[in-house]
This record gives structure tokens, C-alpha cells and sequence, in this order.
């Protein structure tokens, strides 16, 4: 076994129905050949007798912070990657350990929504990620509605509206970001913005009419940490994970009537070792 292998360590929900949260980067982190980690900050169940509703359940932070002293218990990471983050708490604390330990190649995926509800997850979160997170974070990874939150620009529907609000991410602190016009952008192609505080460059692929994209978001971010913690620039680590993220959505399938998670084997063909009827 090789020693030169990639740790990457997520603090992130848990999403029972597999396609989102903490399963969708474990997943995604494997099919990179890196070595993921976990620190559960929620639990999110989603209630069948009730139109699919995410109850969310955070996590103790002192049961985090025990988490996160195992993780680091085997030495630096190579790059971190977080999801929805269940608590002020939890965000504070995650702060510290990154300062504490010069966590290198933060990637921050500032959850506030999950697709199919209305509703915003824990509001609170938002502000705390955007005042403790974003100067630490290496890229950051908003969809269209977390980049009018994060930004304060409110409701994006166009291509300027992403760059304007890329320009204020980044005056907040973060070193790069990119903003996913995914499906709700208007127009045929798929188009994420990346920002680094001068240049913007845009990753493209076409749209799919799918709603089998839960999980997407995660999948995006969690192949990006994994990217730059085989020591790939931000850029190229982005427009893999684009690829990647792509594959997963063109074979994402119905897991009832309520739910289609992405498949995060799609990239790497694994279908072509699953077992034949
Ligand atoms: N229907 C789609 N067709 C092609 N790409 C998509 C589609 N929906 C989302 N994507 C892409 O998937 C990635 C995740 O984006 P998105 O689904 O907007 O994130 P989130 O799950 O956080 O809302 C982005 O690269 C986005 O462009
Ligand atoms: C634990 C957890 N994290 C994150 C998300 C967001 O998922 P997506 O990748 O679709 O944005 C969800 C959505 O259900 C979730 O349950
Ligand atoms: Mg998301």
C-alpha cells in the first residue's frame, strides 16, 4: 500500500438517503483514490409519510471537536472539505481547529439549501459561515441562491449578477470562488463561475433536464477537495470536478418518488464492476 496516500477530511451532515452529505464526499473522496475522514455535524431524515421533509439534528460540538482530535490524530490533512455544519458552535469551533492546525486547501461548501425544500437550514449558519469561514476558505463553492446570501446581493438570475457577486466573496475573504449557475440558471448550458479576485473562468457543460441532482452540490465541492489534495491547482481541480460532477448527474436515478440522488460511481464507469444478472 502506497504511503503516499491523500487524507481528506470532511465536517459535514449526514444524509441517510446517500446521494448528499457526508456519503456523497466519502464516495466521491474513494473514487479519487484519496483516503476520506468524518466528523458528523448533523444528522439530516428525511420523512416519507411527509412529503419527503428534511428534519435536521445537530450534533453536540463537544462530540464534534472529539471527531475532529481523532481525525488529527494521524497527522496533517491534505485538504478539508465542509458541508452543512449543524450550529454556530460547530462553525466556531471548526475555526479554531483550521487555525489551530494551518489546515491547508479549505474547500467551504456553504450549504443553506437543500433541493426539493423551500426553506432555509438553520439561517443562522449563513451568517456565522460567511464572518468565520470564508477568510479561511481556499474556494468556496455557493450555489445560485447561498452566493446572493453570502454576497448580500440577494436573488441572482444572470451571468453578471454571479460575477458581481464572485467579486464580493472574495472582498469577504476567500481566496477563490466559484458560483453554480446548475440548473437554476436560465439557458442550455450548465455554467459555474470561478473568481480568484482578478480573472473569471467559466466551466460549461450542457444542461440536463433531470431532477436526479441531489447531491450534486456536495459531489462539486468534495471532488474539488480531493482534486487539490493530489496537489492539483485550483483551476484544474475544478474542471475535473466539473467532469466528474457531470458523469454523476447523467446517471443519477429515482430512489422514490420524492428523491433522485446523483451517482458518484458514473465518472469512473463502476457500473462496468457491478455484478450481471
Ligand atoms: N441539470 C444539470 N445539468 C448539468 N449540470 C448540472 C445540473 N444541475 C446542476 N449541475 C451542476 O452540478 C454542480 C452542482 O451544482 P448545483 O446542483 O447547482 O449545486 P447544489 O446541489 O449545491 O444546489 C455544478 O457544477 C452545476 O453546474
Ligand atoms: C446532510 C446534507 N448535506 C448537504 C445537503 C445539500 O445537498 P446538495 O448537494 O444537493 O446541495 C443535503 C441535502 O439534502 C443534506 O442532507
Ligand atoms: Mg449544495
Amino acid at each position: 500500500m502506497s504511503n503516499n496516500i491523500k487524507k481528506v477530511m470532511t465536517v459535514a451532515g449526514s444524509d441517510s438517503s446517500g446521494g448528499a452529505g457526508l456519503q456523497a464526499d466519502l464516495k466521491t473522496f474513494e473514487e479519487y483514490g484519496t483516503y476520506g475522514l468524518t466528523a458528523i455535524t448533523s444528522i439530516v431524515t428525511m420523512d416519507p409519510d411527509h412529503h419527503w421533509h428534511h428534519a435536521v439534528q445537530p450534533i453536540d460540538p463537544e462530540l464534534v471537536h472529539k471527531q475532529m482530535k481523532t481525525i488529527l490524530a494521524g497527522g496533517a490533512l491534505d485538504a478539508m472539505k465542509t458541508g452543512m455544519l449543524g450550529s454556530v458552535e460547530i462553525i466556531k469551533l471548526l475555526r479554531s481547529i483550521i487555525d489551530e492546525h494551518a489546515i491547508q486547501n479549505v474547500v467551504i461548501d456553504p450549504v443553506m439549501v437543500c433541493k426539493g425544500e423551500d426553506e432555509v437550514v438553520q439561517p443562522e449558519n449563513g451568517q456565522a459561515i460567511r464572518e468565520l469561514l470564508l477568510e479561511k476558505a481556499t474556494i468556496v463553492t455557493p450555489n445560485l441562491f447561498e452566493a446572493g446570501q453570502l454576497a448580500g446581493t440577494g436573488k441572482i438570475t444572470t451571468l453578471d449578477q454571479m460575477k458581481e457577486a464572485a467579486h464580493k466573496i472574495v472582498e469577504l475573504g476567500a481566496k477563490h470562488v466559484v458560483v453554480k449557475g446548475g440548473k437554476a440558471l436560465h439557458g442550455p448550458k450548465a455554467i459555474d463561475l470561478l473568481y480568484d479576485g482578478k480573472e473569471f473562468v467559466l466551466y460549461e457543460a450542457d444542461k440536463m433536464e433531470t431532477n436526479h441532482n441531489h447531491g450534486a452540490g456536495c459531489t462539486f465541492a468534495a471532488a474539488i477537495a480531493a482534486g487539490l489534495a493530489k496537489g492539483n491547482t485550483v483551476k484544474d481541480a475544478v474542471a475535473m470536478a466539473k467532469q466528474f460532477t457531470t458523469e454523476a448527474i447523467k446517471q443519477g436515478f429515482a430512489f422514490n418518488q420524492y428523491v433522485g440522488p446523483v451517482w458518484h460511481g458514473a465518472y469512473n464507469k463502476a457500473e462496468q464492476r457491478m455484478v450481471k444478472p
